[in-house]
């Protein structure tokens, strides 16, 4: 397996994990400050974005911290220690998106104004909390900028075609369009 110790190996690098609470998300690392993912379970199932503006760091040696707050006024804390295989998440979601999470779910690029509109009209206190350990089940180096790696909805299989080879060819490009 690859061994994480720059920024420069983290950056480019497409990851699935799975929370402990059972919710699947993937996370493509698109360059140093900015990501695209895609939510395949939990209570947001469904929801894909691209070109979130993120702070992204390397701690130390091979451990990197992504933070970032949403359209939606949902903050994200994203630990990665991928040569363990493990990250860390803590989410901290406004009263409205625990409350109404279907909103949220779409691509998000073609619905910021509802996602604006949304977090004035509903309430944000107390914050929905979710702090989850994750195994990483999938890795892959699809290199920076990549606009291939996210650029469907997530269906049910997804996760499980990319980790069988199934979805990208040998370039990283999504192999049926
Ligand atoms: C709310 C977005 C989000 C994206 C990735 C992740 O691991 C947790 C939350």
């Amino acid at each position: 397996m690859k061994k994480f110790s720059t920024l420069e190996d983290f950056v480019g690098t497409h990851f699935i994990y799975t929370y402990d609470n059972g919710w699947e998300y993937e996370l493509y690392v698109k360059n140093e400050h900015t990501i695209d993912y895609r939510i395949h379970g939990g209570m947001v199932a469904g929801r894909w974005v691209k070109n979130q503006e993120v702070s992204l760091v390397m701690l130390t040696e091979g451990i990197y911290k992504i933070t970032w707050t949403e359209p939606t006024g949902t903050d994200v804390a994203l630990d990665f220690l991928p040569n363990d295989e493990k990250m860390h998440g803590m989410i901290f979601f406004p009263k409205w998106v625990h409350e109404h999470p279907e909103i949220t779910v779409c691509f998000q690029n073609d619905f910021i104004d509802l996602m604006h509109e949304s977090r004035e009209k509903y309430e944000t206190y107390p914050k929905y909390l979710v702090p989850e350990f994750a195994k990483i089940t999938y890795i892959g180096e699809a290199g920076k900028d990549n606009d291939e790696v996210v650029a469907q909805a997530p269906y049910k299989e997804m996760t499980d075609d990319i980790r069988a080879g199934k979805y990208y060819d040998a370039n990283y490009k999504m192999m049926n369009k």
